[in-house]
């Protein structure tokens, strides 16, 4: 699989997901501005890769302070981390890197040479983990995926939305891996198409089939009885378990519920946000409604049209059957379930 992301010497390249699936190009990041323009313009995208792209980001932000007094450095650089913090609002996985980062600078008696250093080394920490993270989340998912199995996802929820083997097409990935014959079923995921562009490509690379649907079609696919079960990813669980997730979730997980198919939401725990106590409580982001009325750069609606663009909306918790994490397939209730994960009371047995 491509990188989503990686260093090279002390520049951040970033796989630049709005030119998929037609080229592969990366984009040298040398600053921190650069990476926050990659995640607003949504070339580099999904939690955990906002989470890891942030981190660098943070790195490149740290190397470029020139001030040799300690306690300036510092002050400036939790200045840049707020920057940094603001990039996208409803990911959580951003704000949990910024403040894994603070934590661990505030920590350490290093130099500020060795606090640069120990930036960039915990950055790709995080990328590492991530991975591992991910290949735990997928193993624990495959055993809930039915064998055969039609998935149904939504947006990308892949490689490419983390550091790399993905959240929920990690559990596809698993599921193959295990030898259960999976197809996939990609939402193309309007407005920018996520589904269709990067999903179906992953899943291409893999050899898994996988057939692009209109996301208004999800309704006649399950009264037709051509799912099995929906596995979709997060950007934020509310700590009673409504999560949000790209636009167009929340409806599929209503025609999940009429027709009985399995709704799974796979995260890792740094997507679960206790101190969002629910799904009301999470920033919504709204973006340019030129992503709406435009495909392509072609102009779709006439111009004097307005357009809204809820770039997420979501799930509440009774709708989702699962919640996938790193440590187990979580139930409800999720208040207690959540919370005795991120306090590390629940692990793999
Ligand atoms: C594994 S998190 C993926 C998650 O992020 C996507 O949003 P965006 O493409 O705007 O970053 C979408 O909600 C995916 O499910």
């Amino acid at each position: 699989m491509i990188p989503t992301l990686y260093w090279e010497d002390d520049v951040v390249m970033i796989l630049d997901q709005r030119k998929l699936p037609g080229k592969t190009v990366f984009m040298p990041c040398r600053d921190m501005r650069r990476v926050i323009y990659c995640i607003q313009t949504l070339a580099t995208r999904g939690a955990p890769a906002i989470g890891v792209a942030a981190a660098m980001g943070l790195a490149l932000a740290a190397r470029s302070i020139r001030i040799k007094n300690k306690d300036l450095f510092m002050e400036r650089f939790a200045e840049k981390v707020e920057v940094m913090r603001a990039a996208r609002p409803t990911a959580v996985n951003l704000s949990w890197a910024c403040d894994r980062i603070l934590n661990l600078v505030a920590k350490s008696d290093l130099d500020i040479e060795g606090i640069k250093a120990l930036i960039k080394d915990e950055s790709q920490r995080m990328l590492d983990e991530d991975i591992e993270i991910n290949r735990a989340m997928g193993k624990n998912g495959a055993a809930v995926v039915p064998d055969p199995a039609v998935i149904i996802t939504h947006c990308n929820a892949g490689s490419l939305a983390t550091g790399g083997y993905g959240t929920a097409l990690g559990v596809v990935r698993a599921a193959h891996e295990a030898g259960k014959k999976v197809s996939v079923i990609a939402d193309e995921t309007r407005p920018l198409l996520q589904g269709a562009r990067l999903t179906a490509w992953e899943m291409v690379q893999e050899g898994i089939p996988v057939k692009v649907a209109v996301d208004s079609s999800s309704g006649v696919l399950m009264s037709r009885e051509m799912v099995d079960i929906c596995v979709v990813g997060a950007d934020r669980i509310a700590k009673n378990g409504d999560a949000a997730n790209k636009i167009g979730t929340f409806n599929l997980a209503l025609q999940a519920q009429r027709h009985n198919v399995p709704f799974y939401v796979a995260a890792p725990l740094s997507t679960v946000d206790l101190d969002t106590p629910t799904g009301e409580a999470i920033p919504i982001e709204e973006r340019d409604p030129a992503e709406v009325t435009h495909i392509g750069g072609r102009l779709l609606a006439p111009p004097e049209a307005d357009a809204l663009n809820f770039a997420f909306d979501v799930t509440p918790n009774d709708l989702i059957t699962g919640i996938i994490t790193e440590v187990g397939v979580l139930k409800a209730p999720y208040i207690e379930s959540l919370s005795r994960a991120k306090a590390g009371l629940i692990s793999k047995e």
